[in-house]
């Protein structure tokens, strides 16, 4: 992929999990060519309008699921972005932090001595919720506070974030008011500028050293091995030779293995068994669907546009089972789009 590749756009700004994700898979690349953007759409139409050459997007975390502003792009129902294909994918492992400013205790005789850490924690030390009716064994957290948090009043993250970190937020922050942002490693930067220690962040390692943070916790997702993929994009008429989509007859059960291929569909919703036999289409080519998703049409309220991921590549001219299926889903969706064939970097 290396020699065509001019510039990156990613999900920013830098030190975001999007970020690592670009510098893992374009490592040799000098930072002058990777363009942080405010939001995934921006990363989109960066990629459409040749801005830049390739992007970086989130696409799914292994506790969180689907990240559904990816999804709502790929559906593309402005019509703003009908070039963008998916060429690579790349895990990475995700290991949030609570960051914000641990107040500097005043210099008496008998604090000189003491550490910004030796306040840890208010409250039910034992990280243990209480159970309920509706969550009768509630998640027991992985961390526990390193600072004092009573005087956190307002919690800055990614949305995707918030749901990879519930037992330690429930338990430790409960009802305390949570702010949206465009991304955890924003959400350190605005939580920098507010010295008053009354602000945190839900973020990265990397985003707390660079804004200067403390650590109020450290290892706060929920589960130890949370990962996220992240989806390399490109445009559709530059072909780059990377994406599968060349050469090879993509018919033995190994070539299928490697590659993966994510196609968009709808169907006639009054039509009873449509979903089934658009399905039926990969069952006959013998083609594994690793993943499937649904979101609306916006269109017509409660109709879809469903995302299957499929084991298998989409040869350019060829006559591999990627393509016959294809030509199949064609005579059973309402309509259907590929959205790129990529090699699969799931190592298990
Ligand atoms: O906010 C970031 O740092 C991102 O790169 C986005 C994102 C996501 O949307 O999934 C990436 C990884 C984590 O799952 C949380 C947030």
């Amino acid at each position: 992929m290396a020699d065509k590749i001019e510039t990156v756009a990613f999900l920013g700004p830098k030190a975001s999990y999007t970020h690592q994700a670009t510098l893992t898979s374009f490592p040799a690349l000098p930072p002058s060519h990777l363009h942080p953007q405010t939001t995934i759409a921006d990363v989109f139409t960066a990629v459409q309008s040749r801005t830049a050459t390739h992007g970086v997007v989130p696409f799914e975390n292994s506790t969180n699921g689907s990240v559904v502003f990816t999804l709502d792009l790929f559906a593309d129902l402005q019509h703003q972005h009908p070039d963008i294909l998916v060429c690579g994918e790349v895990y990475v492992p995700v290991r949030h932090c609570l960051v914000g400013h641990i107040p500097t205790p005043p210099r008496t005789a008998s604090t000189s001595t003491s550490t910004s850490t030796s306040t840890a924690s208010q409250g039910d030390d034992s990280g243990a919720q209480t159970p309920t009716r509706s969550a009768p064994n509630p998640l027991k957290p992985r961390a526990t506070p390193l600072a004092d948090l009573s005087r956190v009043q307002k919690l800055y993250s990614h949305p995707q974030a918030w749901g990879q970190c519930n037992a330690f937020l429930s338990t430790y922050l409960k009802g305390v008011e949570r702010l949206d942002v465009s991304s955890t490693s924003r959400a350190a930067e605005l939580v920098a500028a507010d010295a008053s220690g009354a602000s945190a962040a839900v973020s990265s390692e990397i985003a707390a050293q660079i804004h200067g943070l403390d650590y109020l916790a450290r290892g706060i997702q929920d589960a130890e091995d949370n990962e996220t993929r992240f989806f390399i994009l490109r445009r559709a008429a530059e072909r780059d030779g990377a994406d599968g989509a060349q050469g090879g007859d993509g018919g033995g059960d190994e070539e299928t293995e490697k590659w993966k291929t994510l196609i968009a569909f709808t169907v006639d919703h009054e039509d009873p068994g449509a979903l089934a036999k658009a399905l039926e289409v990969f069952k006959t080519y013998g083609l594994n669907l690793t993943s499937i998703n649904a979101r609306p049409s916006g269109i017509v309220a409660w109709n879809y546009v469903f995302f299957v991921e499929i084991k298998g590549r989409r040869l350019e001219g060829g006559e591999g089972v990627v393509n016959r299926a294809l030509r199949d889903l064609g005579r059973a969706a309402r309509g259907w789009r590929w959205l790129g064939s990529w090699e699969s970097k799931l190592e298990r």
